[in-house]
């Protein structure tokens, strides 16, 4: 690769003198050749050998004289002398390179050209061009410059007829139609060099202004001069240096291509493409290839593409951005141009930053598509906020929070609600919703366990729960059972804590009879795991003192029984007292069928196995017919895989943190398995069995107390173990997760407030009641009277009636049991009431029969489905149809009858055909103003909301939806 010179060596080679070399290059303007060290370029050097040379030069340079080599080699004093005196005509040489050589190193052939004739061929085309028809002083105008400055006068008929033969682009340049625009557009190249006299620009342009060839004469050949630009581009003068290539690039799409057509030609291309950064005074006009006037049809005010981009350009100058620094491409925007747009969307008013937010909103999923106005139908996954429901309708949050708090509930956009809240919400827009339960990852445990193949299925013991009045012998009896004496542990005497006992006995035929028994304090405990959906029981050992028979709790008991659907059997129990006699046995008998327990003795089912829980006289009985129940009910589990199982409870124990009772209902579980329960988590870390054992791995029905979890699990809750610590705590966090949701979740109780929306929801067709009376025979009226309302729509259940206060176990049941609380004549301590209103069921307290089955009977009668009736408002005739494009078609109507008003319904009839019903009006309007009415004889614009295929003569029906209450008959 050949290397720059110095001046020297330079002189050294042609045999002259630095200083010869320094003058000429000063005289000729070439900047930075100040001594005989400087530096010289490729080029420049070729330039310097030409000039100083024999040979002809072949470029655009030879248009310069040559130096007189004589006296480039006679002292300074003399070529100084000489220097002067060719001062005016050598610097046209220069000038004309000046602006020669970027016209071929940039392209700007092209760009001088292109405006010109945009049909001009390339140069390489020209030899088989008809040449002959070529003037041939214009051929060897290679430089483009010769010619502007003599064109200009008479620019288009030369060109005209010299163009068929398509000479060269530069000689056809000076004929250029474009040439005359260029004077005031200093940025025009072609002509620009020949006026700008009046305002030369500095620099460059300036020291080529007096060079400006004006001796067609010495212009070569026109067939020599094809060959010419390549040369000049390697060894013409110095033009690299002083006017850089500069990318011009395409401006943003936004100006379109529509964009102005500038000077450039006939067909547009302006000075939209004007670079930035360019040199003062050497700016260029692109043609139309590149010019927005070509592809927008051009044809716009001459200047604006030149003024824009010479705004541009000392935009970019004040920013001190170079040209280089702009980005390529067409869809690429700059920092600057983004800096830009940033300050004017801040500077914007709100649209703009309305619009911002949308977009965000939009990319976030939380702008949905406009199904409040349709209607249609949506899919949404539970849980079920207020915003996720906005999102996925469009109804907005405003509204949703409005529908809840007249239907009494207090919600915030954050608000969980129930799915049949969301459902009912969504149908006043028409709107269908599809909930995609919620799966959490304990959901997904809970399916592959209950899917899983089964490994080893045999009959597994039953679990019974005992219950009972106080002190009937419930521990007592199970102590018997265990032959262990738990109740001599308790506190007080009284049961503390729920425990699970796993007592396998011989039988009367020697085999083997287990159960597992979890004793309870009472049904408080068994009916509170029920509400949680814990449903672990699969007998109920009802036990009944042979002395004091069915009391209220006893009753109590029944209830909490029958409502979770369980066998009861009942242990009579100190059988061995001597109020056990026959006669009060027969009473007993009879009070149990009163509840629904019919002995089998009375021929019933229910079996009454006559025990003593002090004497151990009917314990084998017992669980041998506990047994054979279980038998019947054909209980069977898988005794292999991982353990699923449930808690019964959970507590903290120094030294051993996090405890869990639980009775394991599938599969297998050992230490150091994986294990999730509930809200925890963790790693078995020791097992202990109901006899205080530490065992290593245990089956189904076996009570367990393990430790290594995290948290205290709920009573209630279930337990898997996983494959993997990862899952356990995955499943865990969901399930805190869904937790923290239902919290949050209005939850819906029966109420008689609410109990006619409940039922519209098709949750329910029956009042369940919980009775208390201050005496038997009020209870049984009541009951009797309450049981009388009703019809084949609507029922009332009592599921519970007894005597006594409103006690914490009603308001348990009621809970679980989604009932209402009725007392008469009785109060609720402030406890119970507290209980109750933490757990949402409705107490209601009368002191007069009659206004107890009123009450009953206005809620029974809020359920009953209302009768509509349809009320005409008024019709419009359907004039002219507006489609209006993201609205819809907006009907112009003129009301004919009645009035049309917004809150009504509509409906559309064509040709006596109802062609869309019970359609809302999306909008109405009167000239440009939204209004609620419009009067007959009015026109008006009706949009109706999902209905866009309205026509012209269509009548749109107005009506009103009344809707009647029935009552029961
Ligand atoms: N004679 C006799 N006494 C019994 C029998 N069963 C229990 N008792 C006594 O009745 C009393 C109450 O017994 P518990 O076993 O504590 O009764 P409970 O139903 O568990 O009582 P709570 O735990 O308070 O609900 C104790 O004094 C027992 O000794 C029995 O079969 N015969």
């Amino acid at each position: 690769m050949a290397k720059a010179k110095r001046v020297f060596e330079l002189a050294k080679e042609l045999s002259v003198s630095s200083k010869a070399i320094v003058e000429k290059c000063k005289a000729e303007g070439v900047p930075g050749i100040t001594n005989h060290m400087s530096t010289v370029k490729l080029g420049l050097a070729q330039t310097i050998r030409e000039w100083f040379g024999e040979a002809e030069s072949g470029t655009a340079i030879e248009t310069a004289e040559k130096v007189d080599l004589k006296k480039a080699r006679k002292p300074a004093r003399r070529r100084r002398a000489d220097a002067d005196g060719g001062d005016q005509a050598e610097p046209s040489d220069t000038a004309t390179a000046t602006v020669d050589r970027p016209a071929q190193t940039d392209g700007d052939v092209d760009e001088q050209t292109d405006a010109a004739a945009a049909a001009v061929p390339q140069p390489n085309d020209q030899p088989s061009a008809p040449a002959a028809a070529a003037p041939t002083q214009e051929a060897p105008a290679a430089p483009v410059e010769e010619h502007a400055p003599q064109q200009p006068a008479a620019p288009a008929e030369p060109s005209a007829e010299q163009e068929p033969p398509a000479v060269a682009a530069e000689q056809s340049q000076p004929e250029a139609p474009d040439a005359p625009a260029a004077p005031e557009a200093p940025q025009a190249p072609v002509a620009g060099d020949e006026t700008p006299a009046a305002a030369p620009p500095p620099g460059v342009a300036a020291l080529g202004r007096p060079n400006v060839p004006d001796r067609p004469k010495i212009i070569a050949p026109a067939g020599q001069q094809l060959q010419k630009p390549k040369q000049a581009t390697l060894k013409g003068p110095n033009v690299v240096r002083i006017e850089k290539p500069e990318p011009v690039r395409r401006p943003r799409q936004r100006r379109g291509p529509g964009a102005p057509g500038g000077p450039g030609g006939p067909e547009g291309g302006g000075g939209e493409f004007t670079p930035a950064g360019a040199v003062e005074g050497i700016t260029r006009s692109r043609g139309p290839t590149r010019g927005g006037g070509v592809k927008g049809g051009g044809g716009g005010e001459p200047d604006a593409g030149q003024q824009r981009g010479k705004r541009r350009q000392q935009r970019n100058v004040r920013r001190g951005r170079s040209a280089d620094a702009l980005p390529t491409g067409p869809t690429k925007f700059s920092q600057a141009d983004m800096e830009e747009l940033d300050a004017r969307l801040k500077g914007a008013p709100g649209f703009l930053k309305q619009r911002r937010r949308d977009m965000r909103k939009r990319e976030q999923g939380h702008i949905a598509p406009r199904l409040a106005e349709t209607g249609g139908k949506v899919e949404i996954a539970e849980p079920i906020t207020i915003k996720s429901l906005s999102s996925a309708t469009g109804i907005k949050t405003a509204d949703i929070i409005k529908y809840l708090f007249k239907q009494g509930v207090m919600a915030t956009i954050n608000s969980a609600i129930d799915t049949e809240a969301a459902m009912e919400v969504a149908l006043e827009y028409d709107i269908e919703l599809e909930v995609r339960e919620q799966q959490t990852a304990i959901d997904k445990l809970k399916e592959a366990f209950d899917k899983r193949e089964r490994i080893d299925v045999r009959p597994r013991p039953p679990v019974a729960t005992v219950l009972g009045h106080v002190d009937h012998g419930k521990t007592s009896l199970l102590d018997r059972i265990r032959k262990e004496d738990v109740a001599a542990h308790e506190a007080g005497g009284i049961t503390q804590h729920i425990g699970a006992y796993r007592v396998t006995i011989e039988g009367s035929e020697g085999a083997e009879k287990t159960v597992v028994f979890l004793d309870t304090p009472g049904h408080e405990a068994f009916t509170s795991m029920r509400a949680r959906g814990a449903n672990m029981t699969d007998l109920v050992v009802l036990v009944v003192a042979a002395d004091d028979g069915v009391m209220p709790q006893t009753i109590e008991s029944i209830n909490h029984a029958k409502a979770a659907g369980v066998p009861i059997i009942v242990a009579l129990n100190k059988i061995d007292v001597p109020q056990a006699t026959s006669d009060n046995i027969q009473k007993i008998y009879g009070q149990l069928a009163e509840h629904g327990l019919n002995p089998v003795e009375w021929g019933g089912e229910t079996e009454v196995i006559k025990t003593s829980a002090e004497k151990g006289t009917g314990v084998t009985d017992l669980l041998e017919v506990l047994d054979y129940q279980a038998e019947l009910l054909e209980l069977t589990a898988d005794f292999g895989g991982p353990a699923a199982g449930r808690v019964i409870e959970a507590e903290m124990q120094p030294g051993r943190g996090s405890v869990a009772r639980v009775l394991v209902q599938s599969g297998q579980i050992k230490v150091g398995d994986f294990i999730v329960i509930g809200r925890a988590y963790g790693r078995v870390r020791d097992m202990t069995d109901d006899h205080g054992r530490q065992v290593l791995e245990a089956g189904p029905a076996t009570p367990l107390e393990i430790s290594g979890i995290d948290d205290l699990p709920d009573a209630g809750d279930g337990f898997y173990i996983t494959t993997t610590l990862q899952a356990a705590e995955q499943a865990a966090s969901q399930f805190r997760e869904v937790e923290r949701h239902q919290q949050l979740a209005s939850k819906t109780k029966v109420t008689l407030d609410n109990f006619a929306d409940q039922l519209k929801a098709g949750k329910t067709r029956e009042l369940r009641v919980v009775l208390k009376a201050d005496v038997q025979g009020s209870a049984d009226v009541l009951r009797e009277s309450l049981e009388k309302l009703g019809n084949n729509e609507v029922t009332v259940r009592v599921i519970h009636s007894a005597v006594g206060g409103i006690t914490e176990s009603d308001v348990l049941l009621a809970d679980a049991s989604e009932a209402i609380v009725i007392g008469f004549h009785v109060i609720a301590t402030p406890t119970v009431r507290e209980i109750a209103e933490e757990r949402e069921v409705d107490i209601r307290l009368h002191r007069v029969i009659y206004d107890v089955t009123e009450e009953v009977t206005k809620a029974l009668e809020g359920m009953l489905e209302p009768e509509r009736k349809e009320e005409a408002v008024g019709s419009a005739e359907v004039r002219e149809v507006f489609r209006i494009s993201k609205v819809g078609a907006i009907a112009g109507c003129v009301v004919a009858e009645g009035s049309i008003q917004k809150s009504a319904k509509a409906r559309i009839i064509r040709d006596g055909i109802v062609v869309t019903d019970e359609r809302n009006l999306e909008s109405l309007r009167r000239v440009k103003d939204d209004v609620r009415e419009v009067r007959a004889g009015t026109e008006c614009g009706i949009k109706l909301a999902g209905f866009d295929d309205v026509k012209i003569g269509d009548t749109i029906q107005c009506y009103n939806v009344i809707e009647i209450k029935r009552k029961l008959v």
